[in-house]
């Protein structure tokens, strides 16, 4: 079978061949690729920066000189498919790394391509000072790595089809010039429409995971149209005479809101991707597949951002949210979810592991109408099937327990799904696979639930979900009196709590205490 490098993973090794050049170094070597990797605009370089790992300090920690001329676009030119064998012989002193690379590759469950991310993991997964160095700059792990790689896989609908059959098939000139004119302008507005959702990400909703998901797009489509052809793009490309260039209806220059703004943008850019794809249909199938893929990585961005704006407003004034279980109430549950509603508990979740069914039904009934005579939200742990019986608002699940998918099933579209997450991988997971907010934990020891010592993700995980979640999330675990305001510190703007509040002798009292350290 043939294995093939994408034209992000040409251009890496093009590029460590210059930077192994330009520092005058007797052959080539895996911190030049390191360096070529966070050169170029590449997935590896997106994935060293989310592992905060920047240029300047490959730099700094390697001998290397980048070289001062910028790399001639033509000899780079990505257009000819390179193959594994052909990069095995011209690139000799990496061939461990090209190896290890394959070696990922050839895990995934669909054929894909060599990719640059699949060369930075042959550097971190082979042996030399380029390896330690990658391992010791704290979060870029293998483990945390595969699972960066599973999420891309994810977000590929489809399988890339690697036959690389040229195939241009419009018969006359005219067809020819119409099609790559068609994809150009589709390109174009694809193009513009991502900027502008990027925009809004960054300097509106602030979101760092949905941002790289788009900035992943932006990549794909650079991909797709190697495979067009960016000569015969530009060179069709008749802007004047374009008909509706100079026309335009009142509705477009009318937005009514920021989110307005953004969905019209969201179908611009979906509407862009089929265009793309069924004229690139009659040039090149791998473009028409990559555009394929990204139009469906649009719906579940559409879907990632619509999620967060919504659940944002229905979590708006919910700090607080209390995991009531009988057995850690020393006067009876019912007193302690009243008295904690009263206080002002936004959310109140049902927590029996000892229950029958039949008990759990009637409890859960008594504390939907507690909570609903607060206007309070109630969620019912585990149990989807109990959430839609008792009429709660929704259903808490952890890693081992019904996928979101599942749950939706099973509750319907407007019910609430939180899902715990105790790691950044599965915290982005979890936005992409529809939760409608996430447990983070666990903080602090906690004796309500056991965790293994090493279990414990502590305040660095609660930094790492500040720095790009949107969608709402509760720090959770071992969360007491003393210890919120650090929670708080690290970037936590909700918080679970179980014990403090149902074994406090006063858990009105201690649930007011807890909300009077929340700033605002
Ligand atoms: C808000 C919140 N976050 C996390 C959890 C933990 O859920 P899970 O991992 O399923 O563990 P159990 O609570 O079921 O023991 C939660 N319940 N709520
Ligand atoms: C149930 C649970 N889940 C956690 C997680 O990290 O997912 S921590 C936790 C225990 C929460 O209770 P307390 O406030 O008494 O520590
Ligand atoms: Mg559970």
């Amino acid at each position: 079978m043939q294995h093939l490098l994408t034209a992000g993973a040409q251009r890496a090794l093009k590029q460590a061949e210059r930077i192994a050049q330009s520092s005058a170094a007797p052959e080539l070597d895996a911190c030049h690729l390191l360096a070529a990797l966070a050169f170029e605009e590449s997935r590896a370089a997106e994935l060293l920066l989310a592992h905060q790992i920047e240029l300047a300090m490959i730099l700094e920690q390697f001998p290397i000189q980048l070289p001062e001329e910028p790399a001639n676009s033509d000899s780079d030119s990505t257009n000819e498919p390179l193959e594994l064998s052909q990069a095995l012989y011209h690139f000799p002193a990496l061939r461990e790394i090209l190896n290890q690379a394959l070696e990922q590759v050839s895990r995934s469950d669909v054929p894909t391509e060599i990719g640059s991310e699949h060369l930075l993991w042959g550097l971190l997964t082979t042996a030399g000072s380029h390896s330690e160095w990658l391992r010791s700059q704290g979060t870029l792990t293998t483990a945390a790595f595969e699972q960066n790689l599973i999420l891309q896989q994810r977000q590929s609908a489809e399988p890339i089809n690697v036959d690389f059959a040229f195939r241009v098939v419009p018969t006359t000139a005219s067809d020819q010039t119409n099609t790559f004119r068609t994809i150009d302008a589709a390109a174009n507005r694809l193009r513009e429409g991502l900027r502008v959702i990027e925009d809004y990400l960054r300097f509106t909703l602030d979101d760092a995971h949905l941002m790289q998901l788009l900035k992943n797009t932006r990549h794909q489509l650079a991909e797709a149209l190697r495979f067009i052809g960016q000569d015969s793009l530009i060179a069709s490309r008749d802007t004047l005479h374009d008909v509706g260039t100079s026309i335009s209806t009142t509705s477009e220059f009318e937005r009514q809101s920021m989110e307005h703004l953004l969905q019209a943008n969201l179908k611009r850019v979906q509407e862009a991707t089929r265009t793309l794809e069924e004229f690139g249909k009659l040039i090149s199938v791998e473009a028409a597949a990559l555009f394929k893929q990204m139009r469906y990585a649009l719906y579940t961005l559409e879907k990632s951002i619509l999620s967060c704006l919504h659940n944002q407003r229905r979590l708006e004034d919910c700090r607080l949210y209390l995991l009531v279980s009988e057995s850690l109430c020393h006067h009876g549950s019912g007193p302690a979810v009243r008295e904690a509603l009263a206080a002002g508990v936004g959310i109140v979740q049902i927590r029996e592991k000892e229950m029958t069914d039949r008990q759990l039904l009637e409890h859960g009934r008594h504390v939907r109408e507690w909570t609903r005579a607060a206007g309070a939200i109630l969620i019912m742990n585990d149990r989807p099937d109990l959430a839609v019986a008792i009429d709660a608002d929704g259903v808490h699940v952890g890693q081992d327990e019904l996928p979101v998918r599942e749950v939706r099933q099973i509750i319907g579209p407007q019910r609430m799904i939180g899902v715990s997450t105790h790691n950044i991988e599965q915290a982005r997971q979890a936005v992409l696979d529809g939760a409608d907010y996430i447990g983070v934990g666990p903080t602090f020891p906690t004796t309500t639930k056991s965790f293994a010592e090493h279990e414990y993700a502590g305040l660095n995980f609660i930094k790492q979900v500040a720095a790009e979640i949107t969608l709402p999330w509760f720090a959770i675990g071992g969360i007491n009196a003393d210890n919120l305001c650090q929670a708080v510190q690290a970037g936590a703007q909700r918080v679970a709590v179980s014990s403090t509040i149902c074994s406090a002798p006063e858990p009105g009292q201690i649930t007011s205490e807890l909300l009077s350290q929340f700033p605002g």
